[in-house]
């Protein structure tokens, strides 16, 4: 497979608002995809419009070679975690662990065990006693656990404190080398997608400004860093909605 999303035309709209507009990617297999753009751009949109949790108002998508959320085989290849990190407030954790081996057949128990024990989470706790970044970390657990051919993350990052957010980032780039997965992510923080992502995706305003390999749009737009070439598009993106406004 050498294209994990492949979207032509994709769009969402809400009442007479596009949220997603025109937006023709070609995701390729084997990348960590930054997905950055301001609040309200699209990103979520679009990663729910990929995971099948949202119906397109125009265009296509197709997730690793078929529409998404066709069959429970199709939903095995991809781990998706929700901006709010979603899990079951009554069950520990444990029971989560119990409930990822349960529901998907390439459950990896030893990552899943390893990685609990690591961030030092009670198994006997409730999901619901658990903080917001104590949360957001067993999301992600159950969901590389899973091993997934494509990890699809909304802003996994944003609750974990410093130290947090830097081992997720190391181990989101460990697990992308020893399974051949590919992730999408979104995020704010452009120091995190230079340090993890070698494919871009810029969206602003419903579209898509930009998206390429880093190394190639860094090598096109030389000497800007990662940081001032997203603000460049950024505010492109804006400055082109200002004119089709007036
Ligand atoms: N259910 C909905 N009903 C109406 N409008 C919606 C709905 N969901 C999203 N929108 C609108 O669609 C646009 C894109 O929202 P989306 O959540 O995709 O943005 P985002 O880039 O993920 O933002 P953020 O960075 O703040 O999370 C926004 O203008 C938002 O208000």
């Amino acid at each position: 497979m050498s294209t994990v999303v492949e979207a032509r035309g994709l769009g969402k709209r809400y009442g007479d608002r596009w949220a997603l507009a025109q937006c023709t990617l070609s995701i390729p297999a084997g990348r960590v995809v930054g997905l950055v753009g301001p609040n309200g751009a699209g990103k979520s949109t679009l990663l729910n419009l990929a995971v099948g949790l949202l119906a397109p108002t125009a265009g296509t998508v197709e997730v690793l070679g078929r529409r998404p959320g066709t069959d429970r085989a199709h939903l095995a290849k991809v781990g998706f975690v929700a901006q709010d990190a979603p899990l079951y407030a009554t069950l520990t954790v444990a029971e989560h662990l119990k409930l990822g081996a349960r529901l998907n057949p390439g459950w990896d128990v030893g990552y899943a065990e390893r990685r609990v024990d690591r961030l030092g989470l009670d198994r006997g706790l409730r999901a619901g006693r658990l903080s917001g970044g104590q949360r957001a970390q067993l999301a992600l657990t159950l969901a590389v656990g899973k091993r997934p051919d494509l990890l699809v993350l909304d802003e996994p990052a944003a609750s974990l404190d410093p130290l947090a957010r830097h081992e997720f980032l190391q181990d989101l780039t460990e697990a992308v080398a020893d399974r051949e997965m590919s992730v999408v992510l979104s995020s704010h923080v452009v120091a995190d997608l230079a340090r993890t992502c070698d494919y871009l995706i810029v969206l602003s305003t419903a579209r898509v400004q930009a998206a390429g390999p880093v190394a190639a749009l860094l090598a096109e737009h030389a000497p800007l860093s990662l940081e001032d070439l997203v603000l460049t598009y950024l505010s492109r993106g804006r400055h082109d909605d200002a004119e089709a406004a007036r």
